[in-house]
């Protein structure tokens, strides 16, 4: 039974979904406890969900390392296997990085290396691709640039907003994620072996 630890900042959809199938009992990982850097409106699906969370907000640091030293005590302390990023928006410093690596995925609503950063979903829309997609990574001490354990094209549909697409984006992240931690589960990945 694999052991996560999910990250989020915001409405935590995919975490959400994620808690809900690690209900089955053919899923091969439970999530642990769930972590934020702020009073992520997610946080309410791991209290329905009796998951233990914790809150480690940026600004009640005077940097961002003193910050990451507390995030990562207050992850360590669950001792997971794997540590997702999950709509978490905060840059990890390259020490909490290091200390987690490999077990650090993180999904982003693009084909990565395509619109990295903190608003994929919006940049793809301005820059009017007729197709994105979604990407689980191996998090590395960039921003993005992590080696791509998984992707998967998504159309973008005329007339589409920032919402819709990210909604036809979210599904396809859900599944990704979900099939990555499977093959975790099952040996067929190895996340040792991916170039870092
Ligand atoms: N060391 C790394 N940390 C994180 C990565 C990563 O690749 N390396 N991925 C991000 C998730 N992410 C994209 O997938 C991402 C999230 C946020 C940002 C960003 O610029 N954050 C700013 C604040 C932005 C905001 O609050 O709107 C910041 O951290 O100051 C870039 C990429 C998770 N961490
Ligand atoms: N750069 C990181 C990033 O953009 N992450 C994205 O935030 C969304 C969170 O949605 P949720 O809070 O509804 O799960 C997800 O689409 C995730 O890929």
């Amino acid at each position: 039974m694999l052991s996560l630890v999910v990250l989020i900042s915001g409405g935590g959809s995919n975490l959400r979904a994620l808690l809900a199938e690690a209900e089955h009992a053919d899923f091969p990982a439970r999530v642990l406890a769930v972590g934020s850097d702020r009073d992520a409106d997610g946080l309410v699906h791991a209290e329905e969900f009796r998951i233990p969370s914790f809150t480690v907000p940026l600004s009640s640091f005077p940097t961002r390392e003193d910050w990451g030293k507390e995030l990562l005590s207050q992850i360590q302390q669950w001792r997971p296997d794997v540590v997702v990023l999950s709509g978490f928006m905060r840059l990890l410093p390259g020490e909490v990085v290091r200390a987690l690596s490999p077990g650090l995925l993180n999904t982003h609503p693009a084909l990565l290396p395509e619109f990295p950063g903190a608003h994929a979903v919006a940049d793809a829309i301005a820059a009017g691709v007729s197709e994105t997609g979604a990407s689980v990574i191996l998090v590395d001490e960039g921003v993005d640039t992590g080696p791509v354990i998984a992707q998967e094209r998504v159309p973008v549909l005329p007339g589409d907003s920032e919402e819709t697409l990210h909604d036809r984006v979210k599904t396809v992240e859900r599944r990704l994620l979900s099939d990555v931690i499977r093959g975790i589960a099952a040996g067929r990945i190895r996340l040792e072996e991916y170039p870092t």
